[in-house]
């Protein structure tokens, strides 16, 4: 694993009881990066991407082999806090799922979980991931009102914020944008450019154009498998194997 490298899997396999829906998965997720993960339905994205903060802990019938390491931490081991890790690796949904609170507590609910309860050092973090989530200048009037009042690209700003607020180091994003107009879909991807100088973005995305526009590194996965993994624009211009070529020229999918 280099320095530049935040996450890392070795022939990580996943299995949803017989089904196999990661197999031997090898990968490095580079520091400070976007990395899109393309390739048509079912064929492991969300699982691959949940496999990165143990989401898929939450369901029952699953088996997990192979190395998954975290800054060269081992993921899959039992001891592991997976309260802390999702901390350090946080998650973007599909559809925008704020909290039924005010603007203002939606963001400053991790920080409180994580033990900060001082009003002022609260105000500075909701300010700072407001500003970093590009909402700040449309929400700082109404902090207190519901969150639920928002458009929902707002919403999905929202939730982006309430995941900076407790400082991760990655994020997750599954298919942020699916819910949103073109419009908002615009800002969330200039927000993702911009969120690359302090995380690591991993995103999830139907949307090849999306894919090339936001991501710096593409893997692209075919029935459980990572066909490829490479710079984006290799993936798009040049790619090396047929199937990868086949799917972004619309080939199938
Ligand atoms: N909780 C689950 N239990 C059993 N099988 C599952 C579960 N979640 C996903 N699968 C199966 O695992 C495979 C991979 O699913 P996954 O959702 O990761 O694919 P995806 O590429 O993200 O698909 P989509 O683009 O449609 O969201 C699919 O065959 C799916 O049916």
């Amino acid at each position: 694993m280099s320095d530049s490298t935040v996450i890392a899997t070795k022939n990580l396999n996943l299995w949803y009881n017989e089904k196999h829906a990661l197999q031997d998965i090898t990968m490095d997720i580079e520091k400070k990066k976007t990395t899109a993960l393309i390739g048509p339905s079912g064929c492991g994205k969300s699982t691959l991407l949940r496999c990165f903060n143990r989401m898929n802990d939450l369901i029952s019938h699953v088996k997990i082999t192979g190395q998954l390491l975290l800054d060269e931490e081992d993921m899959l081991c039992n001891g592991m806090d997976v309260v802390a890790l999702r901390k350090r690796v946080g998650m973007v949904f599909q559809r925008p799922n704020p909290f039924p609170k005010s603007i203002y507590e939606n963001v400053a609910y991790g920080p409180r979980v994580h033990g900060i309860n001082d009003r002022k050092e609260l105000d500075t973090i909701v300010e700072k991931s407001l500003r970093h989530a590009a909402l700040w200048d449309e929400v700082r009037d109404r902090l207190n009102d519901s969150a639920l009042g928002l458009s929902g690209g707002q919403q999905q700003r929202l939730c982006i914020a309430r995941t900076l607020a407790v400082e991760p180091e990655v994020i997750l994003m599954d298919e942020p944008c699916s819910a949103l107009d073109p419009i908002a879909t615009a800002k969330i991807e200039n927000l993702i450019e911009m969120l690359k100088e302090y995380y690591t973005v991993i995103i999830v995305t139907h949307n090849m154009q999306q894919a090339a526009r936001v991501s710096d590194y593409t893997g692209f996965m075919y029935l459980g498998k990572l066909i490829e993994f490479d710079k984006t624009t290799t993936i798009f211009e040049h790619p090396n194997e047929d199937l990868t070529e086949n799917y972004i020229t619309g080939r199938f999918g």
